[in-house]
């Protein structure tokens, strides 16, 4: 295998358009993670940023607004000496309404000149942190208003949700195309920016005792949690015509499958990486009747409940949410990869809002040896686990059986555990900052091609039918719970069981662990 992933040392020389600048995401995600790679020599002095959005702002008034989003989201803060002011003056402000053409001219003659300003040859990166009814015109008006017409490469980032189901994603990918190719497209799907995501790669492929083991004769089933403990916050309107399925199931979720489930590509490049994990897209095995979709896939909505003491309220009363939703906060599904590394093993997986602990986890339950011909009548040999911990704690545990010192023969279970944002802390880069530095550096392995999301969605469009005729399976959880009871029994059934998250109330466990404390 070769790799041939592009140097993450080159500094993009670029003028980035960012649509939708006074926006959440900008203020949370985007700005941040531009400061972060300005701190850390990834972009130079030759940059620029354009932020565009219909209100009104000063340059002056945009460079305090993005201050203040670092000062309150980025990993490094800013001082207002002169780093600062070198930094704020790459950036500028642009009111216009993306989806008419005409200030798109201007924003052309604008971007003209900070490549003269800022020394860029040309090469422009578009960000549409926009409503996605705006992506197809805005992807149009970039055309219309000359945006393309500079020397130098031109790439369309673009935010989810990539439609909202295969038919309109379809429409939206046909009208991108009109504009763009396939290879300027960068879809985002920020958990493939994820340390720990990326890291699946490697532990996978460059451990002797890991890839040998990588199959159906040695892997009992896989465990994919992504749990949060918030609501849906302002996002109601959105959420409601979303829900779990589509909000995390098509993308996040179905990605780190493919991550799990690829075979080793021959080579690391973005193409033979994505070809791999289309094949694994391919062989999902679809749910169509209810009946089938009911047997392996749960969803439940929360009530009205309590975290950590806190009153909770139901998902229906939350704001812009239509009291009598049967809208999913949650759902738990049992997914089947039908080729020949995978046939018989379920990949379980769950998301959900209102539970009782933010994490993204991945657990690895091998076989269990032939036959526990030695221990058994002193001790119950507990399946050896891999846990890829994604979110918010990075890192990973292995858990073993070994031998109680001492005794003659009582097995105890002992997790080895690395905790990986305990050795580097804030030093570990934001998703959207690795993920803009690769668009800039024209690295497209992390973000989605379109046949992997025409793949996600003909998956899940079959379960949201079925899902949109009856909702009588839709369970109601308190908020603070771990979802429906349901969802254990597709483990159960199976003879399995969820494992809790982080190792917790695995009393018998031994943890030797370089966590602090
Ligand atoms: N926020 C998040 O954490 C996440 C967001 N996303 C996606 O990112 C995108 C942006 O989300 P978010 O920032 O939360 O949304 P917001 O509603 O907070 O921001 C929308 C932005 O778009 C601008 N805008 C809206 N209409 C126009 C228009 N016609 N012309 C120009 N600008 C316009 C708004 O500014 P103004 O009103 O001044 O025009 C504002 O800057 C969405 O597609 C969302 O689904 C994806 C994952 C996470
Ligand atoms: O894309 C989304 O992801 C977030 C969760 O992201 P994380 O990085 O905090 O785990 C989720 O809250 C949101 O609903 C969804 O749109």
């Amino acid at each position: 295998m070769t790799n041939t992933h592009n140097d993450l040392t080159i500094a993009a020389n670029a003028c980035f358009l960012i649509f939708g600048a006074t926006g959440d995401l900008a203020r949370r995600k985007l700005f941040p993670a531009l400061y972060s790679l300005y701190r850390e020599g990834k972009l130079e002095e030759d940059f620029a940023v354009v932020g565009i959005a219909r209100r009104a702002r000063t340059n002056e008034e945009f460079r305090e607004d993005l201050y203040q989003s670092i000062q309150e989201f980025c990993r490094y803060k800013a001082d207002r000496d002169d780093q600062w002011e070198r930094f704020a003056q790459h950036f500028e402000y642009k009111s216009l309404d993306s989806s008419n053409v005409l200030g798109f001219h201007e924003l052309r003659e604008l971007t003209n000149q900070l490549d003269v300003k800022f020394n860029i040859p040309g090469n422009r990166l578009f960000y549409l942190a926009l409503g996605p009814e705006l992506f197809g015109s805005v992807s149009q008006n970039l055309r219309s208003g000359g945006l393309l017409d500079s020397p130098g490469w031109h790439r369309l980032i673009i935010e989810k949700p990539f439609g909202y189901d295969l038919k309109s994603a379809e429409t939206l990918n046909a009208q991108i195309h009109e504009v763009f190719k396939e290879d300027e497209i960068y879809r985002i799907d920020h958990y493939l920016g994820k340390e720990m995501v990326q890291n699946i790669e490697a532990i996978r492929f460059a451990n002797a005792f890991f890839e040998p083991l990588w199959n159906n004769k040695h892997i009992a089933n896989i465990q994919i949690t992504l749990s949060e403990t918030v609501g849906v916050e302002e996002r109601g309107g959105y959420y409601d015509k979303s829900g779990a399925l589509r909000d995390m199931g098509q993308n996040h979720m179905l990605q780190m499958v493919t991550m799990i489930a690829m075979e080793p590509p021959s080579r690391m490049l973005p193409e033979d990486i994505r070809d791999e994990k289309v094949k694994v897209l391919r062989s999902l095995r679809g749910y169509s009747s209810s009946e089938e979709v009911r047997n392996h896939v749960i969803r439940g909505q929360y009530s009205h409940g309590s975290h950590k003491g806190k009153d909770l309220p139901a998902y229906r009363e939350e704001d812009s949410v239509n009291p009598s939703s049967t809208t999913e906060t949650y759902f738990a599904a049992k997914v089947y990869v039908d080729n020949f590394r995978w046939a018989g093993v379920p990949f379980y997986v769950r998301t959900g809002k209102r539970l009782p602990v933010k994490t993204t986890e991945i657990v690895v339950e091998f076989k269990n040896v032939p036959e526990n011909v030695y221990f058994a009548k002193k001790s119950v040999l507990q399946p050896n686990l891999l846990v890829i911990r994604v979110n918010p704690m990075e890192g990973i545990f292995i858990k073993i059986n070994t031998k109680r010192s001492g005794s003659e023969s009582v097995i105890i279970p002992i997790a080895m555990e690395f905790c990986q944002s305990c050795e580097i802390g804030h030093n570990t880069p934001e998703a959207y900052e690795r993920l803009i530095n690769d668009a800039a550096r024209g690295d497209s392995t992390y973000f989605t091609r379109w046949d992997e999301v025409a793949l996600a969605w003909s998956f899940v469009d079959r379960i949201a039918k079925a899902w949109s005729e009856d909702a009588s399976d839709l369970h109601h959880y308190p908020a603070g719970s771990w979802g429906p009871d349901q969802a254990n029994n597709l483990l159960a059934d199976d003879g399995f069981k969820w494992w809790p998250v982080n190792g917790q109330d695995e009393d018998d466990v031994i943890w030797i662990s370089n966590k602090q404390g």
